[in-house]
């Protein structure tokens, strides 16, 4: 599997010469993948993973464990095993371009005895971090950082943390609150967080972060809006059993959108931990049926596509492919709340207002969104910004427009290596 951000690879997106109807099975969420592994080496024995994803933010988390002295053994594809060990440095993490990595393994590596250092793919180093670094330092861990504040950096990990009482502003990303509340139960005080600042995205990913701390045997207190509380303990071995990603689904509950069919995902747990209903009311506001039954979640189109007014800040990620559904809609959207996907794997307002309009689109470009007005869309070559999410906003406007071609499919290894041969076998059903 290529861990190296893959060359480029221009890709003609396939059209669907109709409706297309499937049921598609899909790997297993990134961020609870994520999750698992680091409350998996912070463990006091050995966990199981199950189903989990395998791509390119993965594996690279899994190499920066291994780097730290943690035994993880993917070499069962849905079954990992993590064999908690000292965490130790010198250690060099490549965080690729995963928000995930770069922001949950610095707290981890405080930890760790002798200097982590972290570096990525040159995009990486424009993310923001400067929050959680401030408030690790506030914590006891030295940290030497580039002067944005970020990337390239090193956390000079001296086998303790102190922890404490911090305050962070993580209104540029929840993955700043995640971090730090994921090795908190090792820190020798744990861990009192408050945010202070706009509020706080991505709030469904807050709390997959306090249930699956829970799930380890931590003891943790959310119930003051904006403020964490995490006892010091021990965090136990376990099997984890991960859901299908539900924003990787999303292009493909898309595709039924557009062509007016009907997408089943396979393998939908009974209770889920990812914001399923959140995007159920945005596919339903947007014209389509949502429903689940035992194991499965299937979207039907209607063909025609409302337009939507949306604040998006809690399904954030899902912009990309939100705003391909805007564009091919039968009136106008305005998609806000989300001014930190700025700072996501490209800034996507710019990415998505540039892109849309080259295929067609009215497009006003807010500093917390968009509105987009539909117009016909026609054939161009639309830039992927090594963003696996404006890949797969491509790839839906591909389905019912001809000639859209990506600039480079390569960078969907992101999340789903496989995205390039399921979406043609997808649009091979239509
Ligand atoms: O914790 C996580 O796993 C994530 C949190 C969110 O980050 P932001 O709050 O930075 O949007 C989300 O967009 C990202 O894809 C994954
Ligand atoms: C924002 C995203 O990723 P990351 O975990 O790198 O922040 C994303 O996957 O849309």
């Amino acid at each position: 599997m290529a861990v190296m951000a893959a060359e480029s690879r221009p890709w003609p997106a396939p059209t669907a010469a109709g409706p297309i109807s499937t049921t598609v099975r899909l790997p297993g969420s990134k961020s609870m993948t994520a999750r698992a592994l680091v409350l998996a080496a912070l463990a006091d024995g050995p966990s199981v993973i199950e189903a989990p994803l395998q791509a390119r933010d993965t594996t690279l988390m899994s190499a920066g464990l291994r780097a730290l002295g943690v035994a993880v053994d993917t070499s069962a594809d849905d079954r990992w095993r993590v064999e908690p060990g000292p965490l130790r440095g010198p250690a060099t993490v490549d965080v690729g371009l995963a928000g995930t990595i770069m922001r949950f393994l610095p707290p981890l590596a405080g930890l760790a005895d002798g200097p982590v250092e972290f570096d990525g793919d040159p995009h990486a180093r424009n993310r923001p971090l400067r929050p959680i670094v401030e408030a690790l330092r506030a914590l006891g861990v030295r940290i030497e950082a580039a002067p944005s504040g970020g990337l390239p950096l090193t956390v000079h990990g001296t086998g303790l943390v102190a922890g404490g009482e911090a305050v962070v502003d993580a209104s540029g990303s929840s993955q700043f609150v995640s971090g730090l509340l994921l090795s908190a139960p090792r820190f020798a005080k744990g861990l009192t967080l408050r945010h202070e600042g706009p509020p706080v995205p991505s709030a469904p990913h807050l709390r997959m972060t306090t249930h699956m701390l829970r799930a380890a045997g931590a003891t943790v207190d959310d119930s003051v809006p904006e403020t964490w509380v995490v006892e010091p303990g021990a965090l136990h071995g376990r099997t984890w059993t991960i859901e299908p990603d539900l924003s990787g689904a999303l292009p493909f509950f898309a595709a039924a959108m557009v062509t007016g069919g009907t997408v089943t995902l396979a393998g939908w747990p009974a209770q889920s931990w990812q914001p399923v209903e959140q995007l159920s009311r945005l596919l339903t506001a947007l014209g389509g049926e949502v429903t689940r039954t035992a194991g499965e979640l299937t979207v039907r189109g209607a063909g025609t596509l409302r337009g939507i007014t949306a604040d998006l800040s809690e399904v954030s990620e899902m912009t990309p492919v939100i705003a391909a559904l805007a564009a091919l809609a039968d009136g106008p959207s305005e998609l806000r709340g989300v001014e930190h996907i700025r700072g996501h794997e490209t800034d996507r307002i710019a990415a998505l207002a540039t892109e849309l309009a080259k295929a067609g689109a009215g497009v006003t470009e807010f500093p917390d969104g968009l509105r987009i007005e539909p117009r016909p869309l026609h054939a161009t070559s639309f830039a992927t910004y090594a963003d696996h999410r404006m890949a797969h906003a491509a790839a839906v406007i591909g389905l019912t427009v001809p000639g859209i071609e990506l600039t480079d499919v390569g960078c969907t290894s992101k999340t789903l290596p496989e995205f390039p041969e399921l979406w043609a076998g997808l649009a091979a059903r239509s």
